[in-house]
């Protein structure tokens, strides 16, 4: 009541109110298309220890080849894609030894390769969507495999022909959560500008964190049997043209949160030689012991705490350890982590893109729960939590 009299009182104030009504959507924001895209170098996990050892001339380190392929062995992985060649890593030396200043030549590799790789998904993307380029209002592209001034994004914005006036976001470095981020900002946008269509990219490269096995450096070999490259592109828009766009899920709510005391548990820097990042023996544990509690915390609220088995899940899968930690937190069925197995499966750990591939088979899985959680996990170690409702279409 104080409120409405002191709009009554101030008509300046109600002038603004009724401004910024118009400017936001009704409805919540949906997930209108998606498209993926892998580089066409495609290695079998299971030939992957013969790969490494081979490209990086490092033969004679035994003990440690036959540690990487019993961790391939044991990964859930078959196979994954790479930008990088063992003809590119024969051109340049300084990926593999350390002691040579390697971060220009990776910049100067991603400053063209992840952009393009971004766009193949984001023309897949835009094709489903079925609108022209030119309607994408804003765009938000995260990476962590190079920096640059302008950035990916501007990159993206002129391979897909997008219009000068598009509102771009980057984000940089927010590891494997960057995905869930990345969909987070993009519904805030579409239900706070009316009419926005919201184009998210995301595209990894692992060649920023690729560097040759090292007895003194046992956690290389976990690293390099973890991450493979790849890019999802979503569009994302409230209120949508029934006769022209088909909402995939609605974006109902989402949140991030903390597990506590875990900052050192997936930390990263970026360095002279790439990008150094080491995940904890911890972390499978540290997620086990503390996903309930985040998940109830996070959807408790919104009246969906418990019966975990009720909804479908989008689960960043980091590693096979990482799912069996989630499986077992939540006691969840086996199936309800099957999109996420199959994604680890075909196409290994891509940081933020994984999780755009886990929802692009979800919808092809036509899960019998229309209600669902999208779960990101990142550096912190981050817990990025979207609910979302598929829709019939
Ligand atoms: C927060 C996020 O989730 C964001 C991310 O995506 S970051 C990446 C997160 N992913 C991970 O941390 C990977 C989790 N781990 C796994 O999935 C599995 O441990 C694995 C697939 C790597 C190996 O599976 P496994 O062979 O059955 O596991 P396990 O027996 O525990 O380990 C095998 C070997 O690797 C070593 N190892 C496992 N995790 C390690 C780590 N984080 N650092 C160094 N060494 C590690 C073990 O000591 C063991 O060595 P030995 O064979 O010499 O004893």
């Amino acid at each position: 009541m104080a409120l409405l009299g002191n709009l009554a009182a101030n008509p300046a104030a109600t002038v603004i109110r009724q401004m910024r009504q118009a400017q936001r959507a009704d409805g919540p924001a949906s997930v209108l298309a998606i498209g993926t895209a892998n580089p066409p170098n495609c290695v079998r996990q299971d030939e992957y220890a013969d790969y490494y050892f081979r490209a990086t001339n490092t033969e004679h380190l035994t003990k440690l080849k036959s540690k990487l392929n019993r961790i391939c062995g044991r990964s859930a992985i078959k196979k994954r894609y790479f930008h990088h060649t063992e003809e590119l890593l024969r051109r340049h030396p300084e990926f593999i030894d350390r002691t040579l200043p390697s971060l220009d030549a990776r910049m100067d590799i991603a400053a063209t390769a992840v952009p393009e790789l971004a766009a193949a998904a984001a023309r897949r993307a835009i094709a489903e969507w079925g609108r022209p380029a030119s309607d994408i209002t804003h765009l938000v592209v995260s990476t962590y495999s190079g920096a640059h001034m302008p950035g990916a994004d501007l990159r993206l914005a002129t391979l897909l022909g997008l219009d000068p006036s598009v509102r771009r976001t980057m984000l940089y470095l927010n590891g494997c959560s960057s995905g869930s981020a990345a969909l987070r900002v993009a519904k805030d946008i579409a239900e706070n500008n009316r009419g926005a269509r919201v184009l998210v990219a995301c595209a990894e490269l692992t060649l920023i964190l690729f560097r040759a096995p090292d007895e003194a450096h046992v956690d290389t070999v976990i690293m390099q049997a973890l991450f493979g490259d790849g890019a999802g592109a979503v569009v994302v828009g409230a209120e949508p043209d029934g006769s022209v766009e088909r909402p995939v899920f609605e974006m109902v709510a989402a949140s991030q949160s903390v597990i506590p005391e875990s900052d050192l548990a997936a930390a990263g820097r970026l360095r002279e030689d790439g990008l150094v990042f080491s995940p904890s023996f911890e972390m499978p544990a540290l997620i086990r012991e503390n996903i309930e509690q985040t998940m109830a915390d996070a959807l408790g609220p919104l009246g969906l705490s418990g019966g975990w088995n009720d909804l479908f899940w989008a689960v960043h899968p980091g590693g096979r350890a990482i799912l069996d930690s989630v499986e077992a937190g939540l006691q969840l069925q086996p199936e309800k982590l099957a999109a996420s197995r199959h994604v680890l499966s075909e196409y290994e750990n891509m940081s933020g893109p994984t999780v755009i591939f886990v929802l692009d088979e979800i919808r092809r899985r036509r899960d019998e729960q229309r209600l669902g959680v999208l779960l990101g996990l990142g550096p912190g170690v981050t817990v990025e939590t979207m609910v979302l409702h598929a829709t019939a279409s």
